[in-house]
């Protein structure tokens, strides 16, 4: 799958721009702000509809305009494939494959498998759980359509839940079986989420093991576990035991919307004893794990975007990294640097065509 063209219109900092892009990898550099970041974000954008770092839509459109378009072709399977994400203020953002208006955006959720490897993804370490379970969504939904219908479905009945709690408590009434219609289909959901969030842990952490030895060279001992409140018992049980503390807190406390991932060096949690450069080779290791997981699980071998790569590695590991992944049947490469001789330096020692954006 390559990424063949990019135009973007009113997207962040461009007004009007077009990218013709290397098959294999593609710098760009330039100056602090200039728009590297929101070039790979764009590239984001086609594969999730979204941005990566800007959750709120509208903050995407270029100030002063009232709409964006971000465009790519890409070749997938020999076949030339047209995405559109477009948003105009007020509206609701439209995804086109092909011309054809997508009904649902999770229908296109893991048609252009991607991995972005950036510094915000630091808050992978310091941040609550749900940035955590947001990475495991991530990884797992790019690969099983299953998964990611039963988890749209769940987050809206817990929503839809938390509102009666809410209207419960401003009214001062109680109806249990209306809450028992919503513990059940929580029950049915929660059961295929924590089934494959389970196995994915368990395919995904011997591939995090191999990918962080092979940056470290097995210096330190690491762990990824999963963590549940369904370890103990089913949800149906969880939610009917703790229904008055849900009902004092208005919202619901126990289920897999509370999962969490625990990243762990020398049995101790690496936000509290990990050094930086221990947390930005776990960080590394993590994401290399997501791109190979992903490649093995679709066959596609993902798009990688690397955005600010010098801040994590030095040189010679850029190098190694780059290696590590052409190893992996090479797929398209995007990096992000200030400075474009040392990128060159880095890229030139791949041995693969690339190509050096000045922005
Ligand atoms: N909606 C928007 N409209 C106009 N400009 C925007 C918008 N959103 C972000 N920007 C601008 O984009 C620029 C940041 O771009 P970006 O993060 O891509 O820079 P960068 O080249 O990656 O910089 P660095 O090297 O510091 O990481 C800033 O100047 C910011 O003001």
């Amino acid at each position: 799958m390559i990424l063949k063209t990019l135009s973007v219109l009113n997207y962040k900092n461009f007004d009007s721009k077009t990218f013709n892009f290397d098959t294999k990898i593609n710098c760009f550099v330039g100056n602090n702000g200039v728009g590297k970041t929101n070039v790979l974000d764009a590239i984001y954008h086609l594969s999730f509809g979204k941005s990566y770092f800007n959750p709120i839509a509208k903050q995407n459109i270029k100030h002063d305009e009232d709409f964006y378009v971000v465009n790519g072709d890409y070749e997938k399977h020999e076949q030339i494939e047209k995405i559109v994400v477009s948003l105009k203020k007020g509206q609701k953002k439209i995804i086109k494959r092909n011309n054809k208006i997508y009904d649902k955006l999770s229908n296109h959720i893991g048609f252009l498998p991607l991995v972005i490897i950036s510094p915000a993804d630091r808050d992978l370490i310091t941040d609550g759980s749900e940035t955590r379970r947001k990475f495991m969504d991530n990884v797992i939904s790019q690969s099983d359509k299953v998964y990611l219908e039963a988890l749209i479905k769940y987050n809206k009945i817990i929503s839809q839940r938390n509102a009666l709690l809410k209207y419960f408590a401003l009214n001062n009434t109680y109806n249990k079986d209306t809450i028992s219609v919503y513990n059940e289909q929580l029950d049915n959901f929660s059961a295929i989420i924590y089934k494959k969030r389970k196995q994915f842990i368990e395919v995904f952490s011997p591939i995090f093991q191999q990918k962080h030895q092979a940056i470290t060279n097995r210096k330190e001992q690491v762990s990824l576990t999963y963590s549940s409140d369904l370890e103990q018992e089913c949800l149906l049980n969880l939610l009917e035991q703790h229904i008055n503390k849900d009902k004092a807190l208005q919202y619901t406390s126990v289920g897999v919307h509370k999962d969490d991932l625990i990243f762990e060096i020398d049995q101790h949690p690496i936000k509290k004893f990990g050094s930086q450069g221990q947390q930005k080779s776990y960080l590394i290791a993590l994401k290399l794990a997501q791109f190979e997981f992903i490649k093995q699980q679709s066959g596609d071998v993902p798009i990688l975007l690397l955005d600010d790569i010098f801040d994590k590695l030095d040189e010679q590991r850029v190098t190694q990294l780059l290696d590590l992944v052409n190893e992996a049947t090479f797929g398209q490469i995007f990096i992000s640097d200030t400075h474009a001789d040392r990128t060159e330096r880095a890229v030139k020692q791949v041995h693969q065509s690339y190509k050096i954006f000045n922005l």
